[in-house]
């Protein structure tokens, strides 16, 4: 695991966007994975900048979200399908229907699971997969205390974590969905490539954890330590717990 400190979150989009680029520029129908929250928007902004630049193109990019919440409408502003078409795909070249997410308003959530595990792997799974972070440690939506090596799955959104996302939902934790069918540990685990970005000091404790902690289902983000090619960055707020010393 390579871990990156960088000043800005500026800073930290180029860098996340530089692997982006590199990508593209060798396999130009990439399978990406993309991440929501609020640590990938100025790397969504960087994308486009350099899309609009002739850098790189998301033409015959094949995407797969990350997570989804069950329970939101079609169209509702914090559904991650409308949250990933607002801030990244109608804004570059990707193809309408060409960024995949799983149906969380399916009857059958289980099935719905399977399949999208099912579309994943026929795409060979991600060639990239970008990251954000929960504060207890979550990545994508894989709670603590799930198995490392799971599959898309229904999980249960912890109590802190609806409580980080209430901002989304004007405050209001009752807002926020109790559930949500998010990639398994397993199945990120199976990109080639992980860019984790994580910014603020409200990130310091699961950055710790990712970094000097011990692979424990109590902390998913440590998983991550077992992938042959992943980088991690994160701000000097986000880096505040280190307690190595690093060059
Ligand atoms: N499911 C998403 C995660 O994928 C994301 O990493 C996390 C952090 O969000 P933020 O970047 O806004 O702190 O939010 C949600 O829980």
């Amino acid at each position: 695991m390579e871990l990156v400190i960088l000043n800005t979150p500026e800073a930290i989009a180029e860098r996340a966007a530089d692997a982006i680029e590199e990508l593209l520029t060798t396999k130009p129908d990439a399978v990406l994975g993309t991440a929501t929250g609020s640590s990938p928007l100025p790397l969504y902004d960087e994308l486009v900048r350099r899309c609009a630049a002739g850098r790189l193109s998301f033409a015959e990019v094949t995407g797969f979200m990350l997570d989804e919440y069950v329970g939101l409408p079609e169209g509702h502003p914090e559904r991650y399908a409308t949250f990933m078409e607002r801030h990244l795909r109608s804004r570059v070249d990707m193809r309408p229907g060409a960024l995949h997410g799983p149906d969380a308003l399916a009857d059958d959530l289980q099935a719905a699971c399977a399949d999208y595990e099912r579309q994943m792997a026929r795409a060979g799974y991600c060639d990239l997969q970008i990251l954000g972070i929960g504060s207890d440690g979550h990545i994508a939506f894989n709670e603590p205390g799930g198995p490392l090596d799971s599959p898309t799955h229904v999980d249960v959104l912890t109590e802190q974590t609806r409580r980080d996302n209430a901002r989304f939902f004007d405050g209001d934790i009752d807002a926020v969905p109790t559930h949500c069918i998010t990639q398994g540990l397993g199945t990120i685990m199976k990109a080639r490539k992980l860019v984790l970005i994580a910014t603020g000091a409200g990130k310091a404790e699961a950055i710790r954890r990712l970094v000097e902690g011990e692979v424990s289902v109590d902390w998913p983000c440590t998983v991550m330590q077992n992938h042959p090619d992943a980088l991690v960055l994160v701000d000097p707020a986000a880096a505040s717990l280190l307690t190595a010393a690093r060059p």
